[in-house]
């Protein structure tokens, strides 16, 4: 498995505040890579410097190197909006545009010059399949996706992301917002995204990482403590604190 993403000695600082510190950490694509560690530890933020995110809050600072598919993503020549389009996110709450089930599948494709009814047709209805959303709504394409329930919502909001056909998938607590059915349902699609797709995701619950990724990171006070193969992390942890944290002691 390639690694896509290469993180060598980030640094992130909200004015005066370290929030990452020294990260260092590969993330090999097409695999499930979670973030663990207890709240405020900087995995959202890690999270969002993968496409620029943080970018949007004034006052942060970066040092260090992010590459992704070899490119220096906060190089001077690159663009954030191609970027954004390489590298999609789904956050916590889901947060469908209030426009048409079609509609939030076809903007960023119409956003990225795709104009031809057919070719919007065929993108929606591949996307909302990858999604496994197509057979529940396939019928009401022109309803509003305020319309939809919470779970639904999410695989919509997964759907947009997928429909400018990105890379990478960024899930910040994709489903802590959900109820157990809905969270198992998007576990699964999930796991079937990433043969095509490299994710990365948040998530808060333990078992969440340990059922779905290839791949755990464990971070503590913005720094990256241990990074392996999720199996691994989870029976033999080489790091005591990892050890505590996966044991309940603490967190
Ligand atoms: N916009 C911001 N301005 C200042 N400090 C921030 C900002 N965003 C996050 N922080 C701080 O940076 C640290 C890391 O936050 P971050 O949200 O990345 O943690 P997290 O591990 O994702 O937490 P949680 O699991 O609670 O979501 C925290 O101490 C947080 O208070």
């Amino acid at each position: 498995m390639e690694d896509i993403i290469h993180i060598k000695q980030l640094n992130l600082f909200y004015e005066d505040f370290h929030a990452l510190k020294n990260v260092d950490l590969t993330i090999p694509e097409k695999m499930i890579t979670a973030f663990i560690g207890p709240s405020g530890c900087g995995k959202s933020t890690l999270l969002r410097t993968l496409n620029r995110m943080n970018d949007m809050i004034s006052g942060t600072r970066i040092e260090g190197s992010v590459q992704i598919n070899g490119k220096e993503i906060y190089g001077e020549d690159v663009e954030v909006e191609s970027l954004r389009k390489q590298i999609g996110m789904v956050f916590q709450q889901p947060n469908p545009f209030p426009k048409s089930i079609y509609d939030n599948i076809a903007y960023g494709p119409r956003l990225h010059g795709v104009t031809q009814k057919a070719e919007l047709d065929q993108i929606v209805e591949q996307s909302l399949h990858q999604a496994a959303l197509w057979d529940e709504v396939k019928d009401y394409l022109k309803r509003s996706a305020l319309s939809l329930s919470g779970g639904q919502q999410q695989r919509l909001c997964i759907a947009r992301a997928l429909a400018v056909q990105p890379d990478i998938l960024l899930m910040d607590e994709a489903t802590s917002a959900l109820d157990p059915i809905s969270t198992l349902k998007i576990e699964e699609l999930i796991q079937e995204l990433k043969e095509s797709y490299t994710i990365v995701m948040v998530t808060h619950n333990m078992h969440q990482a340990a059922r779905v990724s290839g791949q755990t990171v464990f971070f503590l006070n913005g720094e990256v403590v241990e990074s392996n193969e999720t199996n691994i992390l989870f029976t033999n942890p080489h790091d005591s604190r990892t050890e505590d944290y996966i044991s309940g002691r603490f967190g």
